[in-house]
């Protein structure tokens, strides 16, 4: 392939008029396509390029998919621009952190296949992630050539969601049926795919990148599956586009996505406001219009239990989250402050500021 040029990388206006992209600094934007501990690859119009994190930043700060301003010569990060969007998890552990999963993407493709991996409560996660992160959620149901009834599938999804840009039952193994996937992978563009192992995930990136990566065939009695690839990495799909993978997924903790389950349950948002109590809990308080609506057989009872755990869930993990990052705040601040008097203990005002910011 021949270099690609910034835009066919995802370079648009919204990058191009950020301070720090245009404002006469002689920093290269590159795309970033993976990330590791000590380094991570930038994509440029030269081809890609190995980049060193500056002091202070660190490889948790980076997502694969953002765009970022670098030193000619000494191929350091100067920053990274401001994100269209971004996907971002409670990171597995117990440990209250957030982990960056992408950045700057235009659609989700959440990829489920049409047997017992199928789980509503699975698939409305990925929708509130994509809907809070102001991505668009495409449902891709692979395996149609193994199932034998696709119908009840689709009816099932229709029900989970009216917010799918568009639901797609394939063969994943079947190129012609693959292909539906690259209205999404025009010039410029950028998907990502999520889901559980095994549902063919692999075998879609292949198909779109024209790559051959792993795909393990799982075992029927193994329904984990095996992983096959571990980081996240962004691919040039054939044709145009851009393919982030995002394996190894096998947990998404949400935090901080309230809009994105008020935009999915948006009916029971709205029935909400009309309960007695401000407060209401909707789970046997009087005068509640959500147990109502179940009562009267206008709502689905387990999919308002599915919202009320979402909802708790994404409530406890953003308050700890919160206390985690103003306690690393803290102690920022706290370093800051002891660096500072030492700097002036040598006789240096201030401590020292080689950025001169
Ligand atoms: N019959 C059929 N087999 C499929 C389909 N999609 C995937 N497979 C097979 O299912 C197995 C797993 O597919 P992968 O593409 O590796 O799945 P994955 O989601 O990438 O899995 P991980 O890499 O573990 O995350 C492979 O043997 C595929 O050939 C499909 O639509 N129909
Ligand atoms: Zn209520």
């Amino acid at each position: 392939m021949t270099n690609p040029t910034l835009k066919d990388l995802g370079w648009s206006p919204f990058f191009a008029t950020q301070p720090d992209a245009s404002g006469g600094t002689d920093g290269v934007p590159m795309r970033i396509a993976s990330v590791q501990r000590n380094k991570a690859t930038g994509l440029s119009e030269q081809g890609d390029q190995r980049l060193i994190y500056p002091p202070g930043l660190s490889a948790g700060d980076v997502a694969v998919g953002d765009w970022v301003m670098v030193d000619p010569d000494t191929h350091v990060i100067r920053t990274i621009l401001d994100r269209s969007s971004k996907l971002s998890r409670r990171a597995a552990g117990i440990e209250a952190k957030s982990q960056l999963l992408a950045a700057n993407i235009d659609t989700l493709f959440i990829t489920t296949s049409c047997n017992e991996d199928f789980n509503p409560a699975r698939i409305e996660r990925y929708v509130v992630l994509a809907l809070d992160a102001g991505v668009s959620p495409v449902l891709v149901l692979t395996k149609a050539d193994k199932a034998e009834d696709t119908q009840s599938y689709l009816q099932q999804a229709q029900e989970i969601s009216n917010k799918f840009e568009a639901i797609l039952i394939i063969n994943a193994k079947d190129p012609d049926q693959s292909d539906r996937l690259r209205h999404w992978c025009g010039p410029g563009r950028t998907v990502a795919f999520v889901g559980s192992s095994g549902v063919g995930k692999s075998t879609l990136i292949n198909a779109l990148t024209g790559s051959e990566q792993s795909t393990a065939d799982i075992r029927e009695d193994d329904a984990k599956g095996r992983h096959t690839t571990t980081a996240r990495s962004l691919h040039f799909a054939t044709g145009g586009g851009m393919v982030i993978d995002m394996p190894g997924m096998r947990e998404l903790g949400l935090h901080d996505v309230a809009g994105g389950i008020d935009v999915l349950f948006d009916d029971i948002t709205e029935l909400a406001t009309q309960c007695k109590f401000r407060d209401c809990a909707h789970i046997s308080e009087p005068g509640c219009a959500v147990l109502a609506a179940i009562k009267a057989g206008t709502l689905d009872e387990a999919r308002v239990e599915r919202w009320r755990k979402l909802r708790a869930e994404d409530q406890l993990n953003s308050e700890t989250m919160g206390q985690t990052r103003r306690r690393a705040r803290e102690i920022t601040r706290q370093h800051k402050a002891v660096q500072a008097a030492q700097g002036r203990f040598k006789g240096k005002p201030g401590g020292k500021n080689k950025s001169g910011k």
